[in-house]
């Protein structure tokens, strides 16, 4: 049995990023770049009005004006009528561009308008309550690295850059496999017997959150031909997950089923709890990772196996941002495997505190934990107080 981090490890390097593509700016909302981004015009295009007021010449200020002959009116999205001469003021909106001659924005809170002309009272400063053009960026500029997360924030600067198009990594596309006879799926009468898929549905939400593209191809029977047959679809994806039959019982057929369709492990089993059965391999062009069936395995690991294969296919490392926090109860000595304790944060004092229900069948557990408390292979017995690492579940 590896490591976990060796498993990682391994995962991280036998995956290659894919190839990019080009999607509009309007749905590329949380894919990766795969090049930079460069401005294709300038932001604001022009010297512009950070507040409604009067356009004026700072240095008619300098000069103790304060009576200024009206010189018409900028609005935002029209050129300024005219230039300003010296003593003259114009009224200005925000976002509106700034007469030449002008410097600087006396806000309207601080004049009197009389007519055709106003009253500004502010003292001589250039550029006061001016954006000047390119404030923002520059075309020419490099706006965001490749290899960035395109958040909605990033596709504001983007349409403002006047990007219509981004070059991004493709999305992997996952194929997910569900085994056992006792499985039937959401909405279907279950036998006395029998329970419903849980972890498919789960896999499908965290896949498509991670960037990946999930495919749900059903559940495959308990049988050779069956599992084969499943298993068959791997060439259509990036990667193959299967849900269940990793381990030695007799109805699990997917390692034997896997291996005569031509299928090489490059891990079979991991040091981890829970979790342990977790295998990672090819088949042809795809990975294939399979996933224990209990619930708790499958989503501990898809988080930590799963996502690590995902990012690497969209050129990330994934790396695992554990956080400190001191224990809120005392924690028993762990055995060899590296063991992740479903576990609750108090917002109030930090600390955390290991749920009951420790049982990896147990998805009201992992439901209502916060984080997971991660206990190295063989650690010591942990005092109350003491600081453990987690792994925060979003
Ligand atoms: N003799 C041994 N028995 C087991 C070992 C072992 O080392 N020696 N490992 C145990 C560990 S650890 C785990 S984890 C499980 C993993 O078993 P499988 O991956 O073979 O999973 P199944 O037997 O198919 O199912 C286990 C459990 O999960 C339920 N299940 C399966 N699929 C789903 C699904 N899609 N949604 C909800 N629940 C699912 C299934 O009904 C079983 O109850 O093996 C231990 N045994
Ligand atoms: O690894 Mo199993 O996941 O201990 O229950």
């Amino acid at each position: 049995m590896i490591s976990l981090q060796d498993a990682i490890a391994i995962v991280q390097q036998s995956i290659s990023p894919m190839e990019s593509e080009a999607v509009p700016l309007g749905q590329a909302n949380g894919r990766i770049l795969s090049a930079p981004v460069v401005a294709m015009r300038t932001q604001p295009p022009f010297n512009a009005s950070a507040m409604d007021g009067y356009a004026v010449r700072s240095a008619d200020l300098a000069d103790g004006i304060q009576n200024f002959e009206l010189a018409g009116e900028s609005a935002a999205g029209h050129r300024a009528p005219t230039a300003l001469e010296a003593a003259q003021a114009m009224r200005i909106s925000t976002g509106a561009p700034l007469p030449e001659g002008a410097d600087q924005v006396v806000i309207q809170e601080n004049s009197q308008r009389q007519g055709g002309h106003v009253r500004l009272e502010d003292t001589a400063r250039p550029g006061a309550n001016v954006r000047k053009a390119g404030i923002d960026f520059a075309e020419g500029d490099r706006l965001i690295a490749a290899g960035q997360r395109i958040t909605p924030d990033a596709i504001a600067l983007m349409a403002s850059a006047g990007v219509e198009v981004v070059s991004v990594i493709a999305r992997p596309r996952i194929g997910i496999v569900s085994t056992g006879d006792e499985l039937v799926e959401m909405g279907e009468e279950a036998g006395p017997d029998q329970i419903i898929n849980s972890i498919a549905p789960a896999l499908v939400a965290h896949v498509a959150g991670w960037g990946g593209e999930p495919v749900y191809l059903g559940i495959a029977r308990d049988n050779r031909e069956n599992t084969e047959a499943r298993l068959a679809l791997a060439r259509d994806f990036d990667i193959l997950v299967t849900i269940g039959g990793a381990s030695v019982g007799d109805h699990d057929h997917l390692r034997p089923a896997f291996e005569t369709l031509g299928g090489q492990f490059r891990f079979e089993k991991i040091a981890v709890k829970p979790g342990k059965p977790t295998w990672f391999g090819c088949l042809g062009d795809t990975w294939c990772i399979g996933l224990p069936g209990n619930p708790v395995s499958a989503l501990v690991m898809a988080r930590l196996i799963l996502r690590t294969a995902i990012q690497a296919c969209l050129g990330q490392a994934h790396e695992l941002v554990f956080q400190t926090a001191a224990a809120g109860t005392e924690l028993a000595a762990n055995g060899s495997r590296e063991t992740f304790v479903r576990a609750v944060e108090d917002r109030r004092t930090g600390r955390v505190r290991p749920l009951d229900n420790q049982d990896s069948s147990a998805q009201s557990a992992l439901a209502s934990s916060t984080c997971l408390i991660r206990r190295p292979a063989n650690a010591p017995p942990l005092a109350a107080g003491e600081r453990v690492e987690i792994l925060r579940l979003d």
